[in-house]
């Protein structure tokens, strides 16, 4: 039997999943590390931290599965995306702290670019909006603030990366400098219509072109790992973005083909093939995972408050003492009894793009318990989901297209099947739970594979997927558009102030 293992590199954990050539998964280890928070709005993480952990549960995951780095046909990454590194070429230490993609730090400096009018230029040549969000202007904070850092970086002795650059470097022992496409893209210094970096923007931002890593599609042959991290060299077949490795996992290959992860927060993904779309809804275009030298793209929006909901109800309010209590309390009544719940806690991402909204729950009454506010809860997680489907159906529809026809699905929450019925119902479309909910990892593995070529292309992976279970709509459709234009009117009562 041989494996495949990817290295998920998350913001909270590092994970490595072992997996067998079908896509099952064999053994996984994770590990969290400190999140750091020097000032408010700021987020980092430490650069060795992220390594130390991410090597530590390889190991740990190929123990446990009682293999050898041998056996393992090729190795995948796949990493919390716009996290920004800066590195010194010759010893390979950090120079600052990664300015995690939460930091808000930036913004003063996104302000300026937008009145300087880059804002068209940013979208057609990236995708993406002027946000502190993306690494451009993380990595140009880094250049201003860290003593001498400019200098070096035009002498060439600095390298950046993303989160999966760095763990190329580490991996291979700084003999690769390399990213892929998807996380490229994330950079706001990528041009996804060529895929290059975009020198002007680059000028814009006063980054050093000497700074940027190769790019490669995300299935390329990136390189050895040095056989003394886990025992033997393993080929790293396959890099992207977690969001993008998880819309691979789900085998979502062709335009119109949509998944949404259930973390956290909750990110949405839809193919548009090889067309590069631009969203007049709302949500940003990016490019996907690439197995060749073809460009591929897809829609992408944010949920920035999902699971975490959840976890506010747990923590905050103290309403039940684990995750998994939520659908319970949820179902001990048979409705929110009115209550509708916007969990606006740090402003609504796409496609409502409100950073000074704030948390809402309204249409309480003397009768509301904390059942109905469980429920209001998961079922913000499905508004917001289904706001952002909307806006991809109808750009879809826009470039002539079909609007989504399903929705698979992903991530912790999505064992909720309260929540996941409650979606299906909101959206009319089936919605498909796979077997292997562990699709960012498997993305990755499958990149891996592709890479290196344990497979032979799409089709056998398509052949894989399989669903464990599909909700399917039972909500009348006029009900349903009550439902949500109920959700729009508490989203206006929460943004109003
Ligand atoms: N049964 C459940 N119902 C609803 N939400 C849940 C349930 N179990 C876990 N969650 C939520 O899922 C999130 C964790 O999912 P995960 O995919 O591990 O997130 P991330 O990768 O963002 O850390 C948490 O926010 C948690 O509150
Ligand atoms: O590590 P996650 O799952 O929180 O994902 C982070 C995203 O990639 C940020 O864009």
């Amino acid at each position: 039997m041989s494996y495949l293992l990817a290295l998920d590199q998350g913001t909270s954990s590092s994970r490595s999943i072992v997996f067998d050539t079908r896509g099952h998964v064999v053994a996984m280890a994770q590990r969290e590390f400190r999140q750091i928070y020097p000032q408010p709005g700021w987020v980092e993480h430490d650069a060795e931290e992220i390594w130390a952990s991410q090597l530590a549960t390889a190991r740990e995951a190929l123990a446990k599965a009682g293999i050898a780095a041998g056996e393992v046909l090729a190795l995948g990454i796949t990493n919390q995306r716009e996290t920004t590194l800066l590195w010194d070429r010759r010893t390979g230490a950090p120079l600052h702290h990664a300015i995690v993609w939460q930091d808000r730090r930036t913004e003063p400096l996104c302000a300026e670019l937008r009145a300087q009018g880059l804002t068209p230029l940013v979208s057609a040549h990236t995708g993406l909006v002027i946000d502190p969000y993306f690494s451009g202007t993380k990595l140009r904070w880094l250049l201003d603030h860290v003593p001498g850092a400019r200098a070096r970086a035009e002498r060439g002795e600095l390298a950046f990366g993303t989160v999966d650059s760095w763990l190329v470097w580490k991996l291979t022992q700084g003999r690769v400098h390399a990213t892929d496409v998807s996380n490229a893209a994330r950079t706001m210094l990528f041009d996804v219509r060529s895929n290059q970096w975009d020198q002007g923007l680059c000028e814009a931002l006063e980054v050093p072109l000497a700074l940027l890593p190769d790019v490669f599609p995300s299935a390329h042959p990136y390189g050895q790992v040095a056989a003394e991290h886990l025992g033997a060299a393993i080929a790293i077949g396959g890099i992207a973005g977690d969001q993008q490795a998880a819309l691979f996992g789900q085998a979502c290959f062709k335009a119109g083909m949509a998944k949404n992860t259930y973390g956290t927060g909750c990110f949405m993904l839809m193919h548009t093939g090889g067309q590069l779309q631009h969203s007049r809804n709302g949500l940003i275009s990016t490019a996907a995972a690439q197995v060749d030298a073809q460009p591929a793209y897809a829609l992408e929006g944010s949920v920035f408050i999902g699971g975490a909901v959840v976890q506010w109800l747990r923590d905050g309010l103290h309403a039940f003492p684990a995750s998994g209590d939520v659908q319970a309390l949820a179902e001990s009544v048979p409705d929110a009894g009115g209550v509708m719940f916007v969990p606006a806690f740090t402003g609504l991402g796409a496609p409502y793009w409100n950073a000074e909204a704030r948390g809402a729950i309204v249409g309480l009454t003397r009768g509301s318990s904390m059942a109905h506010i469980a429920r209001a809860a998961l079922e913000s997680i499905a508004f917001q989901s289904a706001a952002l489907l909307q806006a991809m159906s109808a750009d879809a529809v826009a470039a002539g297209g079909a609007p989504v026809s399903e929705l698979r699905v992903d991530g912790g929450a999505c064992v909720n099947d309260l929540l996941m019925q409650f979606q299906a119902d909101l959206l009319g479309i089936p919605v498909l739970r796979p077997k292997v909910i562990e699709t960012t990892a498997l993305g990755a593995a499958y990149l891996a594979g592709l890479g290196t070529g344990v497979y032979q292309g799409l089709e056998e992976l398509a052949g894989h997927w399989q669903t464990e279970r599909v909700f399917h709509p039972t909500l009348a459709r006029e009900r349903a558009a009550e439902r949500m234009a109920a959700w729009e009117r508490a989203v206006r009562q929460a943004t109003a102030a």
